[in-house]
């Protein structure tokens, strides 16, 4: 079967939750999209070329150390806005959205440009007090120097960032079912997650 569920929003609305949880529910592959441009900015931070860097990303580099620090976050953001290296990872993604026995992709341009077709698409958000209180307590356990109103201006560049740029900005789908999850818990999302799953399955 090929079904492909599409998690779009912005940074750190609970995508990768929800996302890790449908695939797991379903037995779907999961592929945390934003890894791929987090690996591309950890290699310029490092002294690399983006575009270079995109073409010759390897499945290995997604588990390099340090991705999700703050500073590859925003590197992710800057090398996500340049068109050639987003079309070195279109392929990549394509392949993994419509593989055989389903799939969850996480992102921020999934349902819009990197699968279209696909057969359940979400939109899940948060207010950027939320978003960025929620990304502290994570940061923190790592940094004990970061502060709340640092990660809260971290995370509103790089929205900004990821909804000015030409080239496949943060949006939402036009029919991509949108999760506010500002006032939900984790459970209740994953709740309104899977019902729009079940609701988009074939039936048997
Ligand atoms: N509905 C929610 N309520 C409270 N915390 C949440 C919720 N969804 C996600 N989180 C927490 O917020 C953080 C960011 O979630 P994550 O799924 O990594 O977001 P994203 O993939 O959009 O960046 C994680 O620590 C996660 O446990
Ligand atoms: N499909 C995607 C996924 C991520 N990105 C970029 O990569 C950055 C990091 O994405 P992420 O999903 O890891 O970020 P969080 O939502 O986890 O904070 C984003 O700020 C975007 O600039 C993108 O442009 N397109």
């Amino acid at each position: 079967m090929i079904f492909t569920v599409a998690i779009d929003g912005p940074a750190a609305s609970g995508k990768g939750t929800i996302g890790r949880a449908l695939a797991h529910r379903f037995d779907f592959a999961h592929l945390d999209t934003g890894l791929l441009y987090r690996a591309v900015g950890a290699k310029v931070l490092a002294g690399g070329e983006a575009i270079a860097a995109a073409r010759a990303l390897r499945p290995e580099d997604l588990h390099a150390e340090g991705l999700r620090s703050a500073p590859v976050a925003q590197a992710a953001s800057r090398v996500a806005a340049i068109p050639e290296v987003r079309a070195a990872l279109l392929e990549f993604q394509r392949r993994i959205a419509r593989r055989e026995g389903g799939a969850v992709l996480d992102g921020r341009d999934i349902g819009t440009v990197i699968c279209p077709e696909a057969e359940a698409k979400l939109f899940v958000t948060a207010t950027p007090e939320v978003r960025a209180e929620r990304r502290y307590l994570e940061l923190v356990q790592s940094d004990p120097t970061c502060t709340r109103d640092a990660v809260l201006a971290d995370v509103k560049a790089r929205d900004a960032r990821d909804t000015n740029r030409a080239d496949a900005p943060l949006a939402a789908a036009e029919d991509a079912v949108v999760l506010d999850t500002s006032e939900m818990s984790v459970e209740a999302a994953l709740e309104a997650a899977l019902a729009l799953v079940k609701a988009r399955l074939p039936a048997g």
